[in-house]
């Protein structure tokens, strides 16, 4: 840790941690008396909070569930910690527009279980739910697994409300699909990570919760058709496709080898590749037909090698749990270096491949997530972190991601372990517009410093 800290002491320079001043990391609980008056007033605390910080250039991380994986929510050195935790209310639902207004520090899965009893859904569905927190989410423009069939947050937030470095709040917590007055700024909060403001309210449009759910996990023999079957899957499920994943025969061995009672369904039991379809709609019969003529020309295709149609709840949680624990296996397996990036569908595999050359027995490669989204999280475990495996890894993943106009952050966020890596995906151009968006909102930089923009153009 103090090594970790002295090589980003020398990396960032002095400067900017005399302008962070002094002491111990600070964390500011906002409010402990959790009711709902006083909750329409917190936002009031966070405006204070951070007028303070401001005023004597104290450095500010707000904090949602911490769940992230690029650090974007933890402190460097001696940030104050603003965590949005007491921030937990419900504030509206519209039955008639499914229009949600919460708190930042709302979990998502208390938000899915309040919207579960008034027939309603999240468009937002991660790992991490039991843990993460709205305002983090959106912050962060989180993805997730149901991103294929209801979009990006950037879709679904109609407003935000979110505080300035100077304390003053901006009330954009719109409940309206249609709004073209002036420039839609709510944008700027949703993906920048805390680094712009500090989101406390959001408002989101919510879907329907339909009545008809059904879940295959099937097994295909290449990366070639799981390509051809994410493309017949959206041409003949259409309209009730909710969720298609895809996992690596690694990703599969490593769940089933580290998470307690997770079982490969396939008697077979050694595939090269995994695709988890979930479709969703209203007509119980019409489709289950639907999936399930799919699922009979896939196999008359040989797109699929073998299949299993969940019959119950239970046995759909099952294939869940094996698609959502593999974050959890990696962790247990060992070490791990995390990559998260958008590439075509077409390349995606390639890279998981190339690393694995690279490497060869020096680590387990191995490439999972939401093909369907075209977004691979490519992760490379090893028995514990080294310099040499790491200079195979990088800048090769990020030069290579470039090469293909893909995106090294896809839905992870930049973060503190990606924020100079930002040229990679972004022109410098765009890179200096973002710095000065930064510097006119935040002009003493006390907002997450050290995350998404790079060290070369902050300091
Ligand atoms: O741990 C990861 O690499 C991915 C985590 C999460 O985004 C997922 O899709 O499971
Ligand atoms: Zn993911």
């Amino acid at each position: 840790m103090m090594m970790m800290l002295d090589t980003l002491r020398r990396f960032w320079g002095r400067k900017m941690l005399y302008r962070m001043k002094i002491s111990l990391v600070l964390q500011i609980l906002i409010g402990c008396i959790n009711t709902k008056a006083q909750a329409n007033s917190f936002y009031n605390h966070v405006s204070q909070i951070l007028k303070y910080c401001n005023s004597r250039c104290l450095a500010v991380v707000p904090q949602g569930g911490n769940t992230g994986l690029v650090g974007g929510s933890v402190p460097v050195f001696d940030e104050v910690i603003v965590s949005l935790s007491s921030m937990n209310n419900i504030i509206s639902f519209d039955k008639v527009s499914g229009i949600l207004v919460c708190e930042a520090g709302c979990i998502l899965e208390n938000i899915m279980s309040f919207l579960d009893n008034e027939g309603f859904i999240m468009p937002l569905d991660l790992g991490a739910k039991g843990s993460c927190q709205i305002g983090g989410n959106v912050s962060t423009n989180a993805g997730g697994l149901r991103l294929v069939r209801y979009g990006s947050l950037h879709g679904n937030v109609l407003g935000v409300e979110a505080v300035l470095a100077n304390g003053t709040v901006l009330d954009m917590l719109k409940t309206l699909r249609k709004d073209n007055t002036g420039y839609d700024l709510k944008h700027l909060f949703i993906g920048s990570e805390g680094s712009l403001g500090i989101v406390t309210k959001v408002s989101i449009l919510t879907p329907p919760k339909l009545s008809s759910v059904n879940v295959a996990l099937l097994a295909c023999k290449d990366y070639s058709c799981c390509q051809k079957l994410l493309q017949e899957a959206k041409r003949k499920l259409g309209e009730i496709l909710s969720a298609f994943e895809f996992l690596d025969g690694q990703s599969m061995d490593l769940v089933t080898n580290h998470l307690e009672g997770a079982r490969n369904p396939f008697s077979t039991s050694h595939h090269n590749f995994y695709v988890l379809i979930e479709t969703t709609g209203s007509d119980e019969s019409s489709d289950k037909q639907k999936l399930e003529a799919f699922l009979l020309g896939s196999m008359e295709n040989e797109l699929i090698a073998d299949g299993v149609l969940a019959q119950d709840i239970n046995q759909a949680s099952t294939f869940w749990r094996i698609r959502e624990g593999i974050s959890e296996a990696l962790m247990k397996a060992g070490a791990v270096y995390k990559y998260d990036v958008s590439i075509p569908v077409e390349n995606l595999y390639n890279l998981v491949e190339e690393m694995r050359s690279r490497l060869g027995d020096a680590a387990n490669v191995i490439g999972y997530g939401h093909l369907g989204d075209g977004n691979l999280h490519l992760n490379v475990s090893v028995s514990q972190y080294d310099e040499k495996i790491l200079s195979q890894i990088e800048p090769f993943v990020y030069e290579w991601t470039s090469k293909k106009r893909g995106s090294i952050s896809a839905e992870h966020g930049v973060g503190l372990m990606k924020a100079n890596e930002i040229f990679y995906s972004q022109s410098h151009e765009t890179v200096q517009m973002m710095a000065s968006i930064k510097n006119l909102m935040d002009p003493n930089h006390i907002l997450n410093p050290y995350k998404v923009l790079p060290h070369s153009i902050t300091s």
